[in-house]
């Protein structure tokens, strides 16, 4: 098979005042990039206190681009920032290039990701809020987007693209798609209330990209010892677009459910979020967040921030959280393995995974009780209900009826006390 060619791109950041992070976020931006198989050939940093507002950078900045454009044999270039439509459009002018930036980037890498219909529904959502105002000047850069519901341009050439996508025919593909979303938001509701009704506490995974969300999940999966479909995970950025739900059956018979979600980056694009918000909402319902953060990348703390803020961006406040540090074998220093709300594991091999279930239990089981009901035999709905529902710690009979000593939370034993022995 032929070897696919990789676009080269010349990297384009601004350094604005006290940007502690620049750095990293240039580094991170590479990374995009790679994930959708975009080689990087050069980076031209400029420091700036204010944004041009033709071409982003100054003029003297865009000539050294372009030349470092031609050197390098490049096929694009992509900015760290957003940028506005005219920006763009200059820019290709003057660069007689393809100029993607970072909101872009992410879309696209999002695109090719998407798996399920939702997750393509919301990627192609975003995608054309995106593209409206920018109508007239992109180039080829949306036809990067390999996924997608086959929302109307993703097959088309660049030039068509430009040409004939009119305003009105994206105003209707989004209010398309938005009835869509809805339907499936429907659904995914009905599934929720289902699990709420189920009665078991729900914990969730959230954090940076590459974290190792599904790492944890797989291996908690591992330690429950039950025969389970492993979550996909990998070493790229966003491996993980929809959320993926696990029943998780202690040895103690103590049951939860775990969900791992979508992975945070820096400037996240606000469009993608809000489409993203029904998946990412999940979170909000948890009983315990487990903020998942690879201690061994230097800007960890940096990284806890962003999803901080995602998680306030998309309304999840008052959830218990417990912060599980992770990659602790790479990271190279002195670490408690418990203290306060923190737990530091290895996930990886497993160590902390123990503890890490241990701390789980002591939050969401607190309020359980030991009751023992009697259950009247014709309602074995009940004995059912406690047997996939409750800890059960013994099951006798008498004459009127099942007694069972149950371990249960404080809402369930409320909801039974009328069956108090
Ligand atoms: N060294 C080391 N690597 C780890 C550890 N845990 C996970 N990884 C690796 O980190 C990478 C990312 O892990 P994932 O579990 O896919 O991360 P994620 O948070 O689900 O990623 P997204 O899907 O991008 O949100 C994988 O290559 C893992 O093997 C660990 O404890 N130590």
């Amino acid at each position: 098979m032929e070897q696919q060619k990789r676009d080269k791109a010349i990297l384009v950041g601004v350094q604005k005042q006290l940007d502690h992070h620049f750095d990293y976020e240039m580094e991170e931006l590479e990374n995009l990039a790679a994930a959708i198989d975009i080689e990087t050939v050069g980076i031209v940093t400029q420091n700036l206190e204010r944004i041009h507002a033709g071409t982003y950078v100054g003029t003297g900045k865009v000539e050294e681009i372009g030349l470092l454009f031609e050197a390098m044999e490049a096929d694009l270039v992509i900015f760290n920032d957003e940028l506005s439509p005219s920006q763009i459009r200059n820019l290709e002018a003057v660069l007689e290039c393809e100029v993607m930036d970072r909101t872009m980037l992410i879309l696209a890498i999002f695109s090719r990701r998407a798996k399920t219909r939702e997750a393509k529904l919301q990627v192609d959502l975003a995608q054309l809020q995106y593209m409206l105002p920018r109508l007239v000047g992109l180039r080829a850069s949306l036809s990067r987007q390999g996924g997608g519901t086959g929302g109307g341009f993703k097959n088309r050439g660049a030039g068509e693209t430009k040409l004939e996508l009119d305003r009105r025919k994206i105003e209707e593909q989004i209010s398309r798609i938005k009835r869509e979303l809805e339907t499936v938001k429907s659904q995914r509701d009905t599934q929720r209330k289902r699990r709420q009704k189920q009665g078991l506490p729900v914990v969730s995974l959230v954090g940076y990209t590459n974290a190792g969300k599904s790492t944890i999940m797989n291996q908690i999966m591992q330690v429950a010892g039950k025969e389970q479909k492993q979550v996909f995970e990998k070493d790229m950025l966003f491996a993980t677009l929809e959320t993926s739900v696990r029943q998780v059956k202690l040895e103690d018979q103590k049951q939860f459910l775990l969900t791992d979600t979508v992975g945070f980056v820096s400037k996240l694009p606000t469009h993608l979020v809000k489409a993203f918000r029904s998946t990412l909402e999940e979170a909000r319902d948890a009983d315990l967040l487990l903020h998942v953060v690879d201690v061994s990348n230097e800007e960890y703390r940096y990284m806890m921030d962003i999803t901080n803020k995602t998680l306030d961006q998309i309304g999840v406040e008052d959830v218990p959280t417990l912060y599980v540090f992770n990659k602790s074998d790479k990271a190279d220093r002195e670490y408690p393995v418990y203290q306060d709300d923190q737990l530091w594991i290895a996930a990886k091999e497993g160590a902390g995974i123990p503890e890490l279930i241990d701390q789980i239990k002591d939050r969401v089981f607190q309020d359980y009780q030991t009751l023992m009901l009697r259950i009247p035999f014709e309602q074995g709905e009940i004995v059912d209900y406690l047997n996939t529902h409750a800890n059960v710690l013994e099951t006798e009979y008498d004459e009127q009826g099942t007694l069972m000593t149950v371990e249960l939370s404080a809402k369930d034993a409320a909801r039974l006390s009328s069956y108090l022995h």
